[in-house]
């Protein structure tokens, strides 16, 4: 059985201080077992959540890592920076670094590669712009992106993964993909895993759908037998609101 993975990723929102005032009003409504609970946080935070979240069942994860060791590339923070740091999740591919960073798919490839050697679980966005949902080409689109981001691994790397099928016009738009939608595109994600590497691998790999994801609808993507949690933005952004997004996954986790 796949554990679900509930993932806040707060963008460039929040100093250390607010972080932290966040995480201490979190940590025990945000604990539930039966689920991984992930907070993706600016880099400047991560050293002081890493050390709050100390002891509890909480991941820590950056939002964006270099695929190099080292080097010089100003302004890049490389994995082994994020293993002294001891974070063990990092976002890969969102949307907006695509869009707004020019990040390809070769690149996102990188990281992914990178981030599994260094023991880190990467979480790789992919999903499909509006004029491409609207052209019919979501599943070209999204089945490029998960083999070109996967491309290299091995089927037990291919494991380590979590995908997030997020669509470019549900994010921060407040209009989420149905949940019958969304099961359909990510039961497709998991039949590309299937025919790419086999299907113990696609049984395997958790895939989490993200975009305007909230208490109210999460339910909605958690009943769909695809859909093994969120990746989210906005709500992730209260811990009140974040902690309900756990507590129902972790529900749903206890009826199964
Ligand atoms: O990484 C999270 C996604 O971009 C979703 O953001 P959202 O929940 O604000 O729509």
């Amino acid at each position: 059985m796949r554990t679900p993975v509930i993932a806040g990723n707060w963008k460039m929102y929040k100093t250390v201080n607010e972080a932290l005032e966040y995480f201490t009003s979190f940590r025990e409504k945000g604990e539930a077992e039966g689920v991984e609970t992930v907070l993706c946080a600016p880099f400047v935070a991560l050293p002081a959540l890493v050390e709050a979240a100390k002891g509890s069942r909480i991941g820590i994860g950056a939002q964006n890592m270099h695929w190099e060791e080292e080097g010089a590339f100003t302004g890049e923070v490389g994995p082994s920076m994020l293993n002294a740091v001891g974070v063990p999740y990092v976002v890969i591919g969102h949307s907006e670094r695509r869009t707004y960073f020019a990040e390809t798919d070769e690149a996102v490839n990188k990281k992914t590669q990178s981030a599994i050697s260094h023991d880190l679980v990467p979480i790789v966005c992919v999903g499909e712009t509006l004029e491409e949902k609207e052209a019919d080409r979501t599943q070209e689109v999204v089945r490029e992106q998960v083999v070109k981001a996967l491309a290299g691994l091995s089927s037990d790397e291919v494991t380590q993964v979590v995908l997030a099928y997020e669509p470019v016009w549900a994010i921060g738009s407040g209009k989420s993909a149905t949940a019958e939608d969304a099961e359909e595109v990510i039961r497709f994600v998991r039949k590309t895993v299937a025919d790419q590497y086999d299907q113990q691998v696609a049984n395997d790999i958790r895939i989490l759908y993200g975009g305007s994801v909230k208490p109210g609808n999460i339910d909605s993507f958690l009943e769909q037998p695809d859909i093994d949690g969120a990746l989210v933005g906005g709500a992730s952004l209260d811990a009140d609101s974040f902690a309900r997004l756990v507590e129902a996954a972790a529900k749903r986790g206890g009826e199964g």
